[in-house]
């Protein structure tokens, strides 16, 4: 991201809490880039007790041994407007500001006294008010500003033990969507970075293994990038960790995924996998699959959609009528289960065959037919190396993801109806296959492909284990050529959703 030529000469930049860990990146960088750096750290503890001039010293340090501008600043971000007055009284002007600095007071919900609340308040929240606000009146006046607001996990998905932080993180979210607003007529961009990262609040929250790999060196670039005059993103909730980095949400709020959504955009197109479902739908209002199993009589609360791949041959129309043509590859006996596959070609109205789908249903108490067990016809799944994934991304489903996917025209009662879900055998309503595997393919497209539909050639998925919707999906990936593996979890059971499976790319 942070290419050579992004170069910051001749801008100021405040960066709070830069005497160590993340802030401190971000300053090294922004001083290695030419900017000047006010280098602000009080210098207390963790739990925001003491100060000392130390660490912000010897940052300054290190920024100007390597030929850098900076000046360090030890004031409290509660006191903002001195922070930005050490800008401009020693560099004449402002047009960063990373807010960044944070304390920690962790205490169960019930143990969180006033002073926690209050002070972890007063750092994160009012902080990042007092230090953006006085540097408003003059990002506004040059009609040019950068500002960077630091959100958490821990805000967005909730932690054990940080009520008082989580809420003071998430409140930022609402600063940043406010400010994005108010500052566009004037060219100031808001952004929120959501950084995993090894520092002094992760230090005892982290694994160690993966505190190792998580180097705040790995997120500076996606700030510093944030940061410059020719990034034009604003509004946005950037989650970071460990060399990637990705918009937080499967939602309008990243205006790459309108193409998909907004029939007016000059790039309106279909997204890959919604092709499954013309032929899904001409399964389900034929008998070929629940007439499959000569003797068995099954209904609707009995399949789940056990896996499904999908191979696109032409540029999918966003208009028209599509020829399905669906038959039955094989039908498996697996003992108290039974799996049934059908494959689908699917061609426009000039008969030019578009995609293909093969979509394995799997029968609760369907089997004991004497049938057999394995399939050589079905295309396989497949495991992920066993390296680690060498990407991930995370997104929330919404609660109302189900009631929403059911407009794509799968209408099974399974997704929404806690009584039919019950007679599944299921606590309550289950997602749609297909929607589990629309947020991972998105995940893979965004991560990539630059979210072009067109580079995407095939994908196949088993469902390991239901989504539940309101769920937060972790996609994890793994690059082989033009083949990206794929994995997804559901973080809330700690299931695995979707498993064996891969992405193929045509380029
Ligand atoms: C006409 C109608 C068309 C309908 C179209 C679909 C309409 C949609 O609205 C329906 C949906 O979207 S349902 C939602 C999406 N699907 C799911 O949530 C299913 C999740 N998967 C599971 O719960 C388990 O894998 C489960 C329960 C599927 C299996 O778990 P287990 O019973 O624990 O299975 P296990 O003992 O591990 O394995 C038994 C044999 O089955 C094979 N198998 C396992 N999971 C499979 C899967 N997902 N797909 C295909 N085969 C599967 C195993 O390999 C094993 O076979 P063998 O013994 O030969 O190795």
């Amino acid at each position: 991201m942070a290419e050579e030529n992004l170069r910051f000469d001749g801008r100021v930049a405040v960066v709070t809490g830069a005497g160590a860990g993340l802030g401190r990146a971000y300053a090294l960088l922004l001083g290695s880039r030419g900017a000047s750096v006010v280098v602000n750290d009080l210098g207390g503890s963790r739990s925001g007790d003491g100060k000392s001039s130390n660490v912000a010293d010897q940052v300054v340090q290190e920024i100007k041994s390597k030929g850098g501008k900076a000046v360090a600043d030890y004031n409290s971000v509660i006191d903002g407007e001195k922070i930005i007055q050490t800008a401009l009284e020693n560099f004449g002007r402002i047009d960063i500001v990373v807010n960044n600095a944070g304390i920690l007071r962790d205490k169960s919900f019930a143990r969180i006294s006033d002073s926690d609340w209050n002070l972890v308040h007063d750092v994160h929240l009012k902080g990042a008010f007092k230090t953006t606000q006085a540097a408003w009146p003059h990002l506004r006046q040059q009609k040019y500003g950068r500002v960077i607001f630091t959100a958490s996990n821990s805000g967005l998905y909730g932690n054990f033990g940080q009520a008082n932080y989580s809420a003071a993180k998430l409140g930022l979210v609402g600063l940043n969507n406010t400010l994005a607003i108010e500052g566009r007529s004037s060219n100031i961009n808001c952004n929120v970075i959501v950084p995993t990262a090894a520092s002094r609040l992760t230090e005892d929250i982290l694994p160690p293994d993966l505190y190792k790999e998580l180097k705040p060196e790995l997120i500076a670039p996606v700030v510093v990038w944030l940061c410059h005059e020719s990034c034009q993103e604003n509004g946005s909730v950037i989650e970071s960790a460990a060399g990637w980095a990705s918009k937080f949400g499967v939602s309008v709020q990243n205006l790459s995924n309108l193409r998909f959504l907004y029939e007016n955009h000059p790039e309106f197109s279909m997204f890959p996998t919604q092709a499954i479902i013309p032929g899904q739908m001409a399964l389900m209002s034929s008998s070929l699959i629940t007439s499959a199993i000569p003797g068995k009589q099954f209904d609707l609360s009995q399949v789940l959609h056990g896996e499904q791949y999908l191979e696109v041959y032409e540029r999918l129309p966003t208009t028209g009528t599509i020829k399905n043509v669906c038959k039955v590859i094989d039908v498996l006996d697996k003992g108290r289960h039974a799996v049934i596959i059908a494959g689908v070609d699917s061609y426009n109205e000039d008969g030019v065959k578009l995609c293909y789908g093969e979509m394995s249903t799997f029968i609760v108490n369907g089997g004991g037919f004497g049938g057999k067990r394995t399939s050589s016809k079905a295309i396989e799944a497949q495991d992920p190396p066993s390296r680690k994934p060498d990407s991930s991304v995370e997104a929330k489903t919404s609660i109302d993801q189900a009631a929403l996917y059911r407009l794509s025209g799968d209408t099974n009662p399974l997704h929404i109806d806690p009584d039919f879900a019950a007679i599944g055998g299921f606590d309550k309503p289950i997602l749609h296959g297909l929607s589990t595997l629309g947020t991972a393919v998105r995940c893979v497209l965004m991560q990539f492909a630059n979210n072009n539909p067109e580079l995407f050639k095939s994908v196949k998925a088993r469902f390991a284990k239901p989504t539940i919707p309101g769920e937060t999906l972790r996609t994890d990936m793994w690059r082989e050529g033009n083949r990206i593996h794929f994995e997804t979890t559901a973080i809330e059971s700690n299931k695995k959703v979707i498993s064996g499976k891969y992405f193929h790319f045509s380029c």
